[in-house]
């Protein structure tokens, strides 16, 4: 929130990613960990993409934008994301929807960087330093800051047994 300049953040469990094959854990326990782990007067746990009934980022962006069309929204994600975008279903839609934020993940920066998206969007990228003034900014502007890195994935979690496994 700080760093891009942000008044509150949504967090939204995804009904599940479009992209991956194996589906997630139960929405209620996902949600249900999100609010223990989660727990700040500015970031709401949300299962609104369950209930908009949209999947993809694009749809989703564009039923908030719907039921919402006084809030600015900006669209948060890690680094192993912006390496991804150009598959994403309207990809292009997105970028020049809202402002992007997208926050350095080990692994993932080189990747990003030299994406696609990254590309493309190239002249939109707003610098660093300049973050706070993402949330804003017209799209199409992303930014990618550098914060203290976490090597958490739901990857690891779901290898290791799931949440409070060990
Ligand atoms: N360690 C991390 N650092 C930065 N961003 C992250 C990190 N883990 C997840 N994210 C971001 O959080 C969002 C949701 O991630 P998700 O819960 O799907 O798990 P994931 O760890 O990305 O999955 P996988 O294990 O398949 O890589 C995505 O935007 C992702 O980029
Ligand atoms: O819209 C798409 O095509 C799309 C493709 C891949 C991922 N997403 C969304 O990106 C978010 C994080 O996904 P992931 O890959 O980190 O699990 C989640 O909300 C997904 O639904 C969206």
């Amino acid at each position: 929130m700080h760093r891009f300049g942000l008044d509150a953040v949504w967090w939204l469990v995804s009904p599940g990613n479009p992209l991956k094959a194996r589906g997630p854990a139960a929405m209620a326990d996902r949600m249900a960990v999100a609010r223990t782990v989660m727990q700040h007067p500015r970031v709401t746990v949300t299962d609104i993409e369950a209930k908009l009934g949209t999947r993809y980022t694009a749809e989703t962006l564009a039923a908030l934008k719907a039921v919402y069309p006084r809030t600015r929204f900006v669209w948060l994600m890690g680094a192993d994301n912006l390496a991804q975008l150009h598959k994403w279903q309207d990809w292009r839609t997105i970028m020049e929807g809202v402002p992007v934020g997208v926050l350095a993940r080990p692994g993932d920066r080189i990747s990003a960087r030299l994406s696609k998206a990254a590309r493309v969007y190239r002249a939109d990228k707003l610098p660093a330093r300049a973050s706070r003034l993402l949330a804003g900014a017209e799209a199409p502007t992303w930014c990618f800051v550098n914060l203290p890195m976490s090597t958490a994935s739901s990857t690891a979690i779901r290898a290791s047994g799931g949440w409070g496994a060990g």
